[in-house]
């Protein structure tokens, strides 16, 4: 990230469904404003009212019919180019914190299992589109399966087209995130979120902090 252009900081939560992204980023939000730090929290695919758009035709395609996964790659990355423009970069460039539930590592990981689209395809879409918008942090929510079933279950959630699918594609899912967050250990955290939401949010505020403090280190 450019300090003198982007003054805020950015974090994204990912992995699969359920897995407690929504609830954890309402919980480090609630932090950070209690410190007074002005904090935008948001999702993808969406956060701007066109990304929105594009989430409901990724998610919800017709039942008889379906997007391929270069197609998706594709809606994904429009979405978030529109985010990126109006919400996210101007966010930062006002030195706020933003907070997004999901970003790019979903496209790399959910457009790319059971055959999807190639990796080097996909990262260089991912270059034009965000460019330095890069996250500063990555908490990646790690927990099996039995627990996030029956998180979801509880919500009671609607089934979108994601969620639908089969459970290997969900468990392909799962360890194509813990790769990810072992492959790039400066950005990526893998977070246990098979405990309760109380010990994720405590566990996810310590990389927080280290994060606040070499912010504080690097001030002039
Ligand atoms: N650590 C936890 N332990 C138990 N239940 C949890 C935990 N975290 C979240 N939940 C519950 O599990 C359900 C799913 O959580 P949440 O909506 O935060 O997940 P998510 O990752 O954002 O889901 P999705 O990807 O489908 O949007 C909610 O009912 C939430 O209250
Ligand atoms: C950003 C992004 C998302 N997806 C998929 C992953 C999920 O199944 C849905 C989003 O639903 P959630 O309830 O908000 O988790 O979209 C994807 O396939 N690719 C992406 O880039």
């Amino acid at each position: 990230m450019v300090a003198d252009r982007l003054t805020g900081r950015f974090i994204t939560l990912e992995g699969g469904e359920g897995v407690g992204k929504s609830t954890l980023q309402m919980a480090l939000a609630e932090r950070l404003r209690g410190m007074g730090i002005d904090v935008v929290t948001t999702r993808e695919p969406g956060g701007t009212p066109l990304a929105e758009r594009i989430r409901e035709l990724a998610l919800r395609p017709p039942e008889n019919d379906g997007w391929s996964s270069m197609s998706e790659a594709l809606l994904m990355n429009a979405a978030r180019s529109d985010h990126l423009d109006k919400l996210i970069r101007p966010a930062l460039t006002n030195g706020k914190w933003v907070i997004s539930d999901r970003f790019s590592d979903s496209t790399l990981v959910y457009q790319s299992v059971k055959g999807g689209v190639a990796k080097d395809i996909l990262l260089k879409i991912e270059a034009a589109v965000i460019a330095d918008t890069r996250p500063d942090l990555t908490l990646v929510l790690d927990a099996p399966k039995s627990a996030t079933d029956a998180r979801r279950t509880s919500r009671g959630a609607q089934t979108d087209a994601f969620e639908a699918r089969p459970s290997t594609f969900h468990e392909a899912v799962r360890s194509a995130f813990q790769t990810l967050a072992q492959s790039d250990p400066a950005r990526c955290r893998l977070i246990d979120a098979g405990q309760t939401a109380e010990q994720v949010a405590e566990g996810a505020w310590q990389e927080i902090k280290a994060l606040l403090s070499a912010q504080r280190a690097s001030a002039p």
